[in-house]
C-alpha cells in the first residue's frame, strides 16, 4: 500500500517524510523534487520567511545509486530558520515573554489549546503551520516520477485571487506551461501578474489578506483509476479528501463542480463518440476526467478555494487564554496571499492520489512490471 507520513515543526530543525509502497526500480531525480521545492516558495504576497528558506531534500532511505529498493523511503528537509529558533523551540523554561497567548481567528490556535491542553498557541501553531507542506510537495515529486514513467502530467494555475478572476478556466496543461513561460511568479500567468500583484499588494497596505482558487489539472490518465465499489475507492473522494487536506483550503470541485447546480442535463454531461481512428473520445469534459468514482481517460481537472490568511497585520478580536480579557489576535512575520504555493501543494496532493491508484490497479513490486501491465492494460482497452 501507497502511504506516507510526515513529522517536524515550522521552526524545528528539519521536516520529514517516510513512503512506503513505492516499488523498486523507480530512477529518483533528486533536482526534480528541488525544483518542486523551489516552485512551492514562489509566489508575491509571501512573507520574510521564504527569503530565509531554500529548501531541498536530502534522501536518508530507500534509494540505492539513485533508483528505489522497494523499502520504506525518508526525506529530510532542514528548515533553515532552525539556527534563529533553536533556544525558543529547544531550551526548556527559557523566557523570551514572547509565550503566543491571543489566538488568531482561522487558525488553529484556539482550538489546539483547548484540545492539547497547552498554555501557549506556538505550541499548537508550529505543526498547524503550512510548512509541512513543504514534506508534501517532495513525497509528491516522487508520485509524480512514478507517474511519468506512465506517461501521466500534471500542472496547476491560479485562476482567481481575492474574487477577481486572473486567469481562464479549463486550461490544458501545454496551455498552463505556455501561459507561465517567462512569469517571475513561476505559477501564475504573465498577463494576470499584474493585477494579482496589485490586488496583493492593496491588501497587504491595508494590513490584511487574501485567498483564491486554484486549478490542477492531470492529463493522459489510462481509464478505470479509481472504482465505484466502495465509497472510499472513489477517485473523487480520495482527491477531495488529499486536495481539502492543505490547509486553509476550504472547498474542492471536480469538472463543472458547483456549476452543475444550474446545468440541464442535457448540457451537463460529454457524450460519448467513436471513430476508427480515433477510437472512442469526447468533445467536451465537464466531467473533469472522472465518472463513477473512475478516471474516463479525459484530463482530471480539480479546482479548490483557498480561504484569506488568517494572520493578519490588521488584527481581528480575540481573547488572551490566560486571562480571558478581550484583545486583538497575535501578529506575526505571515504570508499575505499564498495560493500559489497551495497550488503547487495541490498538484503534489492530486499527483499522490493518482499515484496511489495507479500503484492499486497496477501494483508490483517494480516498476518495470507496473509499466509492462499498465501497457498489457492499454492495448486491451484500445477500441
Ligand atoms: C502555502 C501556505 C502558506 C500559508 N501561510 C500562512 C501564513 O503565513 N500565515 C497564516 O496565518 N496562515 C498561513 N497559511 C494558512 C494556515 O496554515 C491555515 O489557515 C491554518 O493552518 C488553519 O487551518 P485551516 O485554514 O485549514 O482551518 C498558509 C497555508 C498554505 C497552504
Ligand atoms: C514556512 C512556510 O509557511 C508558513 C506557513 C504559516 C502558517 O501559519 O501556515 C506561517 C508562516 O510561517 P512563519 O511564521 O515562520 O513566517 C509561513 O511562512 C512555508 O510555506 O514553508
Amino acid at each position: 500500500m501507497f502511504r506516507f507520513l510526515t513529522s517536524g515543526e515550522s521552526h524545528g530543525a528539519c521536516l520529514t517524510a517516510t513512503i512506503e509502497g513505492l516499488p523498486a526500480g523507480i530512477q529518483i531525480d533528486v533536482d526534480k523534487i528541488n525544483k518542486e521545492l523551489a516552485r512551492r516558495q514562489q509566489g508575491y504576497g509571501r512573507g520574510g520567511r521564504m527569503k530565509i528558506e531554500k529548501d531541498s531534500v536530502e534522501i536518508v532511505s530507500g534509494v540505492r545509486f539513485g533508483f528505489t529498493l522497494g523499502s520504506p523511503v525518508t526525506l529530510i528537509i532542514r528548515n533553515r530558520d532552525w539556527a534563529n529558533w533553536e533556544e525558543r523551540m529547544a531550551v526548556e523554561g527559557s523566557e523570551h515573554g514572547d509565550r503566543v497567548i491571543c489566538p488568531r481567528p482561522g487558525h488553529a490556535d484556539l482550538s489546539g489549546v483547548l484540545k492539547y491542553q497547552r498554555q501557549d498557541v506556538r505550541d499548537i501553531l508550529e505543526r498547524a503551520s503550512a510548512r509541512e507542506t513543504a514534506a508534501r510537495v517532495a513525497v509528491g515529486s516522487i508520485a509524480r516520477q512514478v507517474l511519468a514513467a506512465c506517461g501521466i502530467c500534471v500542472a496547476s494555475h491560479v485562476t482567481d485571487i481575492g474574487g477577481a478572476a486572473v486567469a481562464p478556466k479549463s486550461r490544458s496543461i501545454a496551455e498552463i506551461l505556455r501561459d507561465k513561460e517567462g512569469s517571475d511568479l513561476g505559477c501564475v500567468e504573465p498577463a494576470a501578474e499584474q493585477k494579482m500583484k496589485q490586488l496583493i499588494q492593496a491588501a497587504k497596505e491595508q494590513g490584511d489578506s487574501l485567498g483564491g482558487v486554484f486549478e490542477v489539472v492531470a492529463e493522459n490518465i489510462m481509464p478505470g483509476l479509481g472504482s465505484y465499489v466502495h465509497w472510499d475507492r472513489r477517485l473523487d473522494t480520495r482527491l477531495a479528501a488529499a486536495v481539502m487536506s492543505i490547509p486553509a483550503i476550504k472547498g474542492v470541485e471536480i469538472g463543472a463542480g458547483f456549476e452543475y447546480a444550474a446545468l440541464p442535463g442535457s448540457m451537463a454531461h460529454d457524450e460519448i463518440f467513436y471513430e476508427p481512428e480515433r477510437g472512442v473520445y469526447r468533445q467536451t469534459n465537464r466531467a473533469g476526467g472522472i465518472e463513477g468514482g473512475m478516471t474516463n481517460g479525459q484530463p482530471v481537472v480539480v479546482r479548490a478555494v483557498m480561504k484569506p490568511i488568517p494572520t493578519l497585520m490588521t488584527p481581528l478580536a480575540s481573547v488572551n487564554i490566560a486571562t480571558h480579557e478581550a484583545v486583538k489576535a497575535n501578529t506575526e512575520r505571515s504570508d499575505v496571499c499564498a495560493v500559489s504555493a497551495a497550488a503547487v501543494v495541490g498538484e503534489a496532493m492530486t499527483a499522490i492520489v493518482l499515484a496511489e491508484s495507479l500503484l492499486e490497479k497496477f501494483g508490483g513490486d517494480s516498476m518495470e512490471d507496473i509499466i509492462t501491465a499498465v501497457r498489457h492494460y492499454q492495448r486491451r482497452i484500445a477500441w
